[in-house]
């Protein structure tokens, strides 16, 4: 959503705090609602078209979990396996009838090994946290097993150089959901065509999300590398990161029902003269449509392995650009 207002001439430094309550950053109505769960119904009305294991690492956490009932819903085959980063945790999770078994960080190489031999063409989609991305990644690089890293944070150029040196298939992105990724590639595609139209710009930046959430949007930090190379200033000690659910109630305009689960973002470039500036925002509601765009990463994923592709990493844009998200 993009607003240009009036000429800002008394514009503060905080625009969201200069209104008191986030006008400009308002919750979308269609979404206060919970978003429909997949049912039977649904999941047999959307045929996956291909199925496959998919091996889900993370379905201690929130995302896990949802990414393992879209894959199921889809008729993915679910492998009834995950991970910890705590030992002893003696774990089952249920994911509709399939009992999900959870490891511990000592069993994790012997397990994954065993889950390769008997399912080769196993695809694992990562939700862990950002202090795992980088070890994780090193693992299925080493028994090389295709990946799609939907976790945010650790090193990304280390991420990114693992994957590399193994040649092994991935598909990196802070953002899995459909219209965001959109937006994304737009802003990609503009900072391509027109670097430095925004030169000067003062660019804020505030996200707003769970109270679990440890690190840094990383959704932001690929949005602002745009408006970077579009010109923009910007500090990155200066974001706005809110995790307290009174101030996302109150201030941001987060709906109750959505506190424990919503990523809301908002941009804001100001001229250097003060004479114009532009807002952008998307806000999200609960987590189905990352969970949906990660299981159309894991089918173009497994089926770029299946053609031997000789491109190795992909992102959510390829993804988009070539029809296969739903
Ligand atoms: N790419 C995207 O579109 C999205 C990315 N995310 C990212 O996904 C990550 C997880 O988000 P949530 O599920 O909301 O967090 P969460 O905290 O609910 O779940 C993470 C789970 O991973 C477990 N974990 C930590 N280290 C692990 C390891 N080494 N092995 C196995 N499990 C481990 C934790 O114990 C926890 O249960 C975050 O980095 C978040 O930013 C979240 C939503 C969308
Ligand atoms: O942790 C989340 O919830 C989200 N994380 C991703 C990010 O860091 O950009 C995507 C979305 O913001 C939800």
């Amino acid at each position: 959503m993009l607003s240009l207002r009036a000429p800002p001439r008394t514009l503060s430094p905080s625009p969201w705090r200069r209104r008191g309550r986030l006008d400009g950053f308002a919750a979308p109505r269609c979404v206060s609602a919970a978003p429909p769960a997949t049912t039977l119904e649904t999941a047999t009305a959307r045929p996956a078209g291909v199925s496959f294991p998919i091996l889900v690492n993370g379905c201690t956490g929130k995302m896990g979990v949802s990414v393992a009932e879209a894959a199921t819903s889809r008729g993915l085959h679910l492998v009834p396996v995950s991970f910890s980063s705590r030992e002893n945790l003696d774990k089952t999770i249920q994911i509709g009838d399939i009992d999900v078994e959870i490891y511990g960080p000592s069993a994790r190489e012997d397990v994954l090994s065993s889950v390769i031999d008997e399912f080769p063409d196993v695809i694992v989609v990562d939700y862990t946290a950002p202090n795992s991305v980088n070890s994780n990644a090193e693992l299925y690089c080493k028994l090389g097993v295709p990946f799609v890293m939907g976790t945010t944070g650790g090193d990304q150029q280390l991420l990114y150089k693992s994957v590399q040196d193994s040649n092994n298939y991935a598909l990196i992105s802070p953002q899995m959901g459909k219209q965001v990724v959109a937006f994304l590639a737009a802003m990609e595609t503009i900072a391509e065509q027109f670097p430095g139209a925004f030169s000067g710009y003062r660019l804020e930046v505030l996200e707003s999300h769970q109270a679990g959430k440890l690190d840094t949007s990383g959704t932001a930090k690929a949005v602002i590398a745009c408006f970077e190379k579009l010109g923009a200033v910007f500090d990155m000690d200066r974001m706005v990161k809110i995790r307290d659910p009174e101030q996302q109630l109150y201030m941001v305009g987060v709906p109750e029902e959505h506190i424990e689960g919503h990523a809301f973002h908002l941009y804001h470039l100001t001229s250097p003269d003060d004479s114009v500036s532009f807002e952008f925002q998307h806000n999200v509601c609960g987590r189905s449509i990352y969970a949906e765009g990660s299981v159309d990463a894991a089918v173009f994923l497994y089926k770029k392995v299946q053609s031997m592709d000789p491109k190795r990493i992909y992102n959510m844009i390829d993804v988009l650009q070539e029809g296969d998200m739903r």
